[in-house]
């Protein structure tokens, strides 16, 4: 068979065309012509082993389909339970699926057991047959669509609750896997982007970040790291700034009476781009969790142990992040990127390992360049399914026993303030710890050549502008082998450099030696939120180390950042400082895990909204301040 000239046109406007239809199904009957064409489409699909696995029962009684259709509102109910607040009243609005008003319903079955065992392909891969199932009700769905029929593929059943009623009701084989459940018929209109896009459920991801060329992550145009550092540089916010600025001159408060909020609203405007910028909701917590080798210098009471028994807490929804999620409406997701013991997968678990916990830095680097590159391009990519999920505000969270010494000796090396003046307590640590504590990191800094001092050195500098370039990936090094050029490689090129700030000009070497696995996920969290230009909320030390490494990648990404509270640690004031950030709150927290920043998020939602719905002086009617008393 020869395909015409104009048939791979008429293919791609039909794929385009294509919607997964819950709303505005007509009474008007499908004829019997159109069905067994559609019907004939499927059935031509590819199959493993050609072992066509499918069967197509069609349903038209309505009194079967009212009990359907009770059976899937049992499982909204259960779904909608499970959601936080922004995502729930989201989800109250969107109509899921159209079992009653569609004329037909259409139930793809699957046969595991069809031709028996030798059936070519799945008896190595059983799954095979439902997957070739599903290709016969994609081939469905577009031969819908050329008819002008609407199609929407419910799966609020739970499968055998499903199947059972329909083999107590129209004698389904128990056998049968139930695939699909189509409801078919004709539409008023086709929308011209998925429904839940429109409704800001969710967003298509670029096909870009789903083309990997000959190597995982390499996408065309270069890895995530790369994409979101072209996107930060020159992140232009001025436009909706000055939107916001013009706005809040107008709006029913005196002026600058809306302090820190104002300026809240005007970032959010600066990212959107225009004036009122969205509400940002829903929002998420992402904790990015890691172990580090410095815990065997006893610079925490706690044992290492506690990061992955606080991981399991984080899922389970016992922890502190959870309460204040809860509270706020955010969801909870939890990145593994260094953890030193296995996690197992649950609701929630983002499995990013890059490492099991990072080395020593008192001994050498805490990891490879490679490998905190590779856990920066996680959480670029944990930012950006986020945001294609939907979420408009992305809070950063951290979980890692001894982490606030591997924040310090960060937070040191890019301010420039000493080892003692940015050791804090952490966790709760006496005196004694305290000092040893500071004395660790004085030690490492020393030996990666990040030490601060009264000025620069007056040996030769440091060598830090190799061939290779500071955050060239390095090709043929697989995130997590370890393999990658040690940073301590450099502290050996010359006296070591102790001017305020070393870090600076090699911010992933510094990440590299001196960081944590989790802190290099938040930094990436913080670009890629920044390269979709979605704020951020900033928690407390691990986080604001991890912004200032951020901040040295890409200067112009701590736009889209807002720091949500101020921690005890002395190491976070420091970091805001060097920021430029301002705490929204102040609570003595000294948590981490996003708690912070997570309280922060409604009054972060709450400066967009006024800027949305706080009246102008002219429009509400109120007078404005007489000219004469006007400074
Ligand atoms: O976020 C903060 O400012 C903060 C301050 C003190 C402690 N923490 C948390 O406590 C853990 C690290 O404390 P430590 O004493 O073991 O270094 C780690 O899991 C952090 O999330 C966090
Ligand atoms: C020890 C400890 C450290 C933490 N870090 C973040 N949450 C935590 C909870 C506990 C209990």
């Amino acid at each position: 068979m020869s395909l015409e000239p104009g048939d791979r046109e008429a293919l791609h406007r039909v794929l385009a065309a294509r919607r997964d239809v819950r709303t505005g199904f007509t009474t008007e009957a499908v004829p019997d012509d159109a069905l067994r064409r559609v019907l004939e489409a499927a059935h031509t699909a590819p199959s493993v082993g050609f072992s066509q696995p499918w069967d197509f029962l069609v349903l038209r009684d309505p009194d079967l389909r009212d009990d359907l259709a009770a059976l899937a509102a049992e499982q909204r109910a259960a779904f909608a339970a499970s959601l936080p607040a922004a995502r729930a009243r989201a989800f109250a609005g969107l109509k899921i699926e159209a079992i009653r008003e569609a004329p037909l319903g259409v139930v793809v079955t699957c046969d595991p057991t069809r031709g028996g065992r030798h059936v070519l392909g799945r008896a190595t891969q059983p799954r095979m047959a439902a997957h070739s199932v599903a290709g016969a009700v994609q081939n469905l769905w577009l031969a819908a669509r050329a008819e002008g029929l609407g199609v929407g593929w419910v799966s609020f059943f739970r499968e055998r609750e499903l199947a059972a009623l329909l083999g107590e009701r129209v004698g389904l084989p128990q056998h049968l896997e139930i695939v699909a459940y189509l409801c078919v018929g004709h539409v008023d209109r086709f929308a011209a982007e998925p429904e839940l896009q429109s409704a800001g459920w969710a967003r298509r991801r670029p096909l870009e970040w789903a083309v990997h060329e000959g190597t995982w992550g390499a996408h065309p145009g270069g890895d995530a790291l790369d994409d979101a550092l072209a996107a930060c540089a020159g992140l232009s916010v001025a436009e909706g700034e000055a939107a916001a600025r013009e706005r809040l001159d107008r709006m029913t408060v005196p002026p600058g009476a809306l302090g820190q909020v104002a300026e809240v609203g005007v970032r959010l405007a600066g990212l959107a781009g225009s004036c009122p910028p969205p509400v940002p909701e829903p929002a998420v917590v992402a904790v990015f969790a890691g172990d580090h080798g410095v815990h065997a210098q006893g610079v925490t009471p706690w044992p290492q142990e506690v990061t992955h028994q606080m991981v399991a807490n984080f899922l389970a929804g016992g922890a502190a992040v959870n309460a204040f999620a809860h509270q706020v409406g955010a969801e909870v997701v939890v990145v593994d990127v260094g953890v030193a013991t296995t996690i197992d997968e649950a609701p929630g678990l983002l499995p990013r390992k890059v490492r099991r916990g990072t080395a020593d830095m008192t001994a050498g680097p805490a990891m490879t360049r490679a490998e905190a590159r590779a856990a920066l391009v996680a959480g670029v990519e944990v930012a950006r399914d986020l945001v294609a999920a939907g979420n408009r505000l992305l809070v950063t969270g951290d979980m890692g026993i001894a982490n606030t010494t591997s924040s310090a000796a960060l937070v040191s090396a890019f301010t420039g303030a000493s080892p003692e003046a940015v050791t804090g307590r952490g966790t709760g640590i006496d005196d004694a710890m305290l000092a040893h504590k500071a004395a660790v990191v004085r030690t490492a800094l020393s030996r990666h050549g990040l030490l601060p001092g009264p000025g620069p050195s007056e040996g030769p500098l440091r060598s830090t502008s190799s061939s290779e370039g500071p955050l060239r990936s390095e090709p043929g090094v697989a995130a997590g082998t370890g393999e990658g050029r040690p940073s301590a490689d450099r502290s050996s090129e010359g006296p070591l450099r102790s001017e305020p700030g070393a870090a600076a000009d090699d911010p992933l070497g510094a990440l590299a030696a001196v960081g944590g696995l989790e802190i290099a996920g938040i930094a990436g969290l913080l670009l890629g939120g920044a390269a979709l230009r979605t704020p951020v909320v900033v928690d407390g030390v691990v986080a604001g180390a991890a912004a200032l490494v951020a901040a040295a990648l890409a200067p112009d990404a701590s736009h889209a950042w807002l720091a949500g509270h101020r921690s005890v640690e002395p190491a976070h004031t420091l970091a805001l400082t060097h920021l430029g950030l301002e705490p929204l709150l102040d609570l003595g927290l000294r948590v981490g895990e996003g708690t912070g920043a997570l309280l922060a998020a409604p009054v972060v939602a709450a400066a967009a909204r006024a800027l949305a719905e706080v009246a102008t002086f002219d429009s509400a009617g109120v007078a404005e301040k007489s000219e004469e008393s006007r400074p």
